[in-house]
Formats: structure tokens, sequence, C-alpha cells
């Protein structure tokens, strides 16, 4: 049995986390921590995310529970995350982290520490978000230039970063099918006077209203016709059971960094 840490155990994807891994049949609830001074600090986890009582008290800090578990599940903030890294290669214990809005400089660390320690990392943990990246790869490859390339995303009003994690993903997986590089032909914003489009643009436009749970779609826009290719989250329940079953996966692989590709068998789609 593989016992899971659930680092954030009161936010909104630390109570669903918990859900999937009380389902799971390999995976058990280990420990379960929030940030420092947070409200929920000494509560019993089960009471507050499955209606009933499991043992495991919510504690301040992954150092305080580092013993208590084989894999660390992570959905918190970035800076937040980084730390939990730093702790998890000096113990060598697992991770899956779900969290977004990580910089370039904080995955260029991350990668570093794995070599301690195995994680799994994506910006997305449904299947169907995973199987949505290497259709939009494909779709922007068979398509070629003549084609905009363009992203939507929507979500909850709590949201901290922006574009998502998964919109970013899906402007990567376009840029790489039609061999550009991202970084270099995103736009995030348009205002004002700002020109005609250049035509190897990958617009990237943000969302944030409500509840929306989590809402991503491409456009392929050519002269008289386009293809939008679209994921609705229904819930935020997909998003925990990848994360459960990368908890179950990861756990006894050779340290390094994996994706959701590697543990859905998703790389050669
Ligand atoms: N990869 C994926 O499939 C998904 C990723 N996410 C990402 O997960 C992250 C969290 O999202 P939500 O659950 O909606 O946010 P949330 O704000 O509801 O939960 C985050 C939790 O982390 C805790 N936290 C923050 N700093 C901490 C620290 N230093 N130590 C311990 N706990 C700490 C907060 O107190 C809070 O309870 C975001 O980055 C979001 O984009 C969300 C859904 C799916
Ligand atoms: O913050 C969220 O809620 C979500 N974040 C992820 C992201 O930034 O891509 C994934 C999902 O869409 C929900």
């Amino acid at each position: 049995m593989v016992k899971v840490i659930i680092a954030g155990a009161a936010g909104r994807m630390g109570q669903r986390i918990a859900h999937m891994v009380e389902s799971h049949s390999g995976l058990q609830y280990g420990a379960a921590f929030e940030a420092a001074g947070h409200p929920e600090i000494g509560r019993d986890a089960g009471e507050l995310a499955l209606g009933r009582k499991n043992g495991v008290i919510i504690k301040e800090g992954l150092e305080s529970v580092i013993e208590q578990g084989d894999v660390i599940i992570d959905f918190t903030f970035h800076q937040a995350t980084m730390e939990f890294a730093r702790i998890a290669a000096k113990h060598n214990k697992a991770m899956v982290i779900g969290t977004t809005g990580l910089t370039a400089e904080n995955l260029a660390e991350l990668k570093e520490l794995a070599a301690n320690f195995p994680c799994v990392q994506a910006p997305n943990m449904s299947v169907c978000v995973n199987v949505l990246f290497q259709l939009v790869k494909k779709t922007a490859a068979i398509l070629g230039d003549d084609y905009d390339i363009e992203i939507i995303e929507a979500h909850h009003n709590k949201k901290k970063d922006a574009p998502s994690g998964t919109a970013l993903k899906l402007g990567e997986m376009a840029a790489e099918g039609v061999g550009r590089n991202l970084a270099e032909v995103a736009v995030l914003e348009r205002s004002g006077i700002i020109g005609e489009r250049k035509p190897n643009e990958i617009g990237i436009q943000t969302i944030r209203a409500a509840d929306i749970v989590g809402e991503h779609t491409v456009y392929f826009a050519g002269p008289g016709e386009r293809i939008e290719l679209s994921h609705r989250a229904h819930s935020r329940d997909h998003f925990a059971k990848g994360a459960a079953t990368a908890a179950a996966w990861v756990a006894d692989k050779d340290n390094g960094i994996y994706s959701m590709f590697d543990v859905l068998g998703l790389n050669d789609l």
C-alpha cells in the first residue's frame, strides 16, 4: 500500500484528492498538512473532506509529516511547491505536482532536484486533457502554417495564475506541431492599435468568472472555416483521480521528472 501525504489538504483540489486517494485500492491517506496559520490545522482531514473522521489530523508544514508517507501530492502554490520539492529531494520522497504557475526558473530547479526523487509534474492530470494535448499537436502539424492558432481558457474567480498551465501546455503542443517556439510567438494580451495579427502568433486569452471549473478551446482558423478543439471540466474529480493514479504509478519509479503522458501511456499517440 502506498501512503500519500496531501499538501494543501484543505484546498479545493486537496479535498477532492482525499476522496480519490481513499477510493484507490493501492493508496492509503497517510498524512495531511497546510500552510502556517491555516484555520483547518488540527482538524481531522477526513471530517473536512470526506464527511467522516479518518484519524488523519491536518498538520502545519511538510517537515512535520514527511516520514508518514511515501508520495507527496501537491496542488498548492508555486513557491510552496518549490519548498516541498527541496524537502522531497533531501528525504528521497516521491512527488506528484499539479500546481501551476511554476516559472521557467522553478522548472529548471525542479529538474535538478528530481535527480534525487521520482516526480510526476503536469499542469493537468485529466485523461481527456492529456489526449487533447496530443490531438492539438497532431492537428497543428497536419494544418501547418496556413491556419491561425488561438487558445481561450476560462476558470473560476479564485484562480491565482494566468494563463492557466493547461493553456500554456496547449500552446506548447501546438507550437511543437508547427515547429515554432512558444516563448517566441505567444501573445498573451491584445489592446489598443496593435496592428495586424502576425501569421506565426499563437494567442492565449483568459476569462475568470464565478465557479467555472476549467474550460479550454484551441482554434485552428483558416480562410472560410475553422476547427475548435475543446475540453470542459464538469468537476475537479478527473484532475484528482489523475493525481491519485500518478501517485500509485510514481511510487516505485527511478528518480527523475515524468509527465502524465508517461503515467497514461500517451507518449506515442
Ligand atoms: N494539474 C492539474 O490537474 C490541476 C492543477 N490545479 C492547480 O492546483 C493549484 C491549487 O488549486 P486549488 O486547489 O484550486 O487552490 P486552493 O487555493 O483551493 O488550494 C491550495 C491550498 O494550498 C494551501 N497552501 C498554500 N501554500 C501552502 C504551504 N506553504 N504549505 C501547505 N499548504 C499550502 C492553501 O492553504 C490551500 O488550502 C493551482 O496551482 C491550480 O492551478 C488545479 C486543478 C487541476
Ligand atoms: O486552477 C484551476 O482550477 C485549474 N488549474 C489548472 C491549470 O492552470 O491549467 C488545471 C485546471 O484547468 C484547473
